[in-house]
């Protein structure tokens, strides 16, 4: 590969940088840029009634701040921004923020398109890069500080004349390219830029320094971060903003370095939407957090409905390994982790865990965000043991013994791999009633009776079998039902083995339920075992068919 094409990143001088030593203890302020950043990133952006339906959602999951479009773009933008207003669809506690270039006629649009807004932020940017200024621009340094000068003058006068009128107007301004510009010219601009809006502790400015490409690694946009909230003036009087993009698949880390680094305020998009490899996933970053104890104050506990509704509106996929969102997120395939989640599970349902949770590979809890169990465990060549049990459980309720497991998924296991393909959980209940419950291949019982004598270990019992074809009546005594039909078999010849293990169970609860049971045969010279199910809605019968399944499937082998 020709790497000698590309540069070595900007490197940033920071010995006594802090952030390593940080971790974050709570939620950014979040800006929503999904009807303006992701939306310039769509094939088709979206129509007002999509944008509307999101900018709801966007609201109900909990953002404050929403950049709702770049009103002097096209009319559909502009529009939006006026049924907002108009239709007064903003609720009170909810500033829109929209975007300009740092161009005169761009900016008045803008403010035309606010007349009568309650709350808002303009968001006035102009790129501050080498390579920006040179190639985009062809300008240079003191040039380039020009235009977010006269941008931010204009940005000021137009805000005092709303302020005028009775809206409330906060101001941001981005270096765009900032994390590929020279830390001393960006903290040039943006101090030339807070000099005219003159903040105060009480209304802030919004200093929001983007990752516009990513050219780096997270650590040094963190360095970049905690260098320009350490040398920007009057500190306490200006939010540090991020926005982070994800060319080099590092958004979410930038991300949360840079919220180490001090910033106070992160933009970015539901599962990432926007330019090119996307903006920053917030959902990711949000839940992150929530995995670590923080409360992330925003609301996801509905993900699936927020994804179908992001899928509908912007007409883009979340892929199937989306942190948090995508389909195979909360999914194990292989054996062994099948087995200890299964593990982790059933404690939990036995609360031996306490709140926390434990579940060995599931970061946390789907149900926290509106995601079920069902699809936890699916089941493929690569599966286990413990996953076929657990779907057979969680699906079906049989809850069949540990010492069965390996029979049972080793069955499914090698069926999967023979037929390459994922099992569905019918597919799977229908391999299991099939191999090992009520078989009546060989031996079969067509009738049966048990009296009980005065002891009740004293059982009798007469029953009508066919074997092989052919019918035949076979009686005993025992010490329970089994252990009679066991005698029975042995008196007619039929007995090769010994019974190592039984156990029966209900299967759902009621009257009407059916009962499970389980029997494993021996062979008493190889000490083969081999296991057999009933199923009945009469608990003795479950157990004699399970011992007739067993009896069929040790004969057969
Ligand atoms: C990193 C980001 O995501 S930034 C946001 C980007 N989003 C968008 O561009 C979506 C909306 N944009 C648009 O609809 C259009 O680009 C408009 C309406 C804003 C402007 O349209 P036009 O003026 O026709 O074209 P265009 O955007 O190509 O303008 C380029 C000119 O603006 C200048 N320019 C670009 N950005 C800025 C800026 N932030 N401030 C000042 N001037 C700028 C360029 O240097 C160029 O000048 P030149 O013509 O003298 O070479
Ligand atoms: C306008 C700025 C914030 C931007 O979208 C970017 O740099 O990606």
């Amino acid at each position: 590969m020709n790497n000698k094409k590309y540069k070595l990143a900007t490197w940033v001088s920071l010995p006594d940088r802090q952030w390593p030593n940080k971790v974050i203890e709570k939620a950014p302020i979040w800006c929503s840029v999904d009807l303006r950043d992701g939306n310039q990133a769509l094939a088709v952006p979206m129509s007002i009634p999509e944008k509307l339906e999101l900018f709801n959602t966007l609201v109900k999951i909990g953002f404050k701040e929403i950049e709702v479009g770049f009103p002097a773009a096209s009319d559909t933008e502009f529009n939006f921004l006026r049924k907002l207003i108009e239709e007064n669809l903003i609720p009170q506690d909810v500033c829109v923020q929209v975007l300009t270039q740092s161009r005169e006629p761009l900016i008045r649009k803008t403010f035309e398109a606010l007349k009568g807004v309650k709350s808002a932020i303009v968001h006035l940017y102009n790129s501050t890069s080498p390579r920006q200024r040179k190639i985009t621009f062809n300008k240079s340094r003191d040039e380039i500080k020009q235009i977010a000068i006269d941008g931010a003058k204009l940005v000021r006068k137009f805000a005092d004349d709303a302020e005028a009128d009775g809206s409330h107007i906060r101001m941001e301004y981005s270096p765009e390219s900032f994390s590929d510009t020279e830390l001393d010219y960006a903290l040039e601009i943006c101090e030339a830029v807070k000099e005219i809006w003159k903040p105060t502790v009480e209304n802030k400015i919004i200093i929001n320094l983007p990752e516009t490409v990513q050219y780096t690694t997270p650590n040094i946009h963190a360095d970049q971060i905690e260098w320009m909230s350490r040398n920007i003036s009057e500190r306490e009087k200006v939010l540090i903003s991020l926005h982070t993009h994800n060319d080099r698949g590092t958004g979410v880390a930038a991300t949360e370095l840079g919220l180490m680094a001090g910033a106070d305020r992160v933009e970015g998009t539901l599962f990432g939407n926007g330019e090119r490899t996307g903006n920053l996933d917030v959902v990711t970053v949000a839940l992150n957090m929530l995995a670590q104890g923080v409360e992330p104050n925003l609301d996801f506990s509905h993900l699936p409905e927020i994804r179908s509704i992001y899928e509908r509106c912007t007409h883009m996929e979340v892929p199937p390994r989306q942190p948090y969102a995508g389909d195979l997120v909360f999914t194990a395939f292989s054996g062994s982790h099948q087995d200890a989640i299964k593990k982790g599970m059933d404690i939990r349902r036995k609360s031996e865990c306490g709140d926390v949770w434990e579940v060995p590979y599931l970061l946390i809890d789907p149900e926290d965000i509106g995601r079920d169990y069902e699809a936890i465990i699916r089941i493929n060549s690569q599966s286990g043991k413990g996953g076929v049990a657990y779907v057979l459980e969680t699906e079906y309720g049989y809850d069949i013994p540990k010492a069965m497991h390996p029979e049972v998924g080793n069955f499914i296991n090698d069926t999967a791999d023979r037929l390459g393909k994922e099992l569905s959980p019918e597919e799977i209940l229908h391999l299991f009633k099939d191999e090992f419950v009520n078989r009546v291949d060989l031996l079969k019982i067509n009738s049966y009776k048990i009296s009980y004598g005065e002891n009740s270990e004293d059982v009798s019992i007469s029953a009508k079998v066919s074997y092989k074809g052919a019918d035949m009546e076979i009686s005993a005594k025992g010490n329970g039902p089994i252990n009679a039909f066991v005698n029975a078999l042995e008196i007619a010849g039929l007995k090769n083995f010994k019974i190592a293990d039984y156990r029966s169970h209900a299967i759902g609860s009621g009257s009407a339920s059916d009962s499970a049971a389980y029997i494993s045969l021996i062979n008493p010279e190889t000490s083969i075992t081999t296991w057999g199910a009933g199923v009945d809605s009469n608990i003795e019968y479950a157990g004699l068919k399970a011992l007739v399944s067993a009896y069929n499937r040790y004969n057969k082998a």
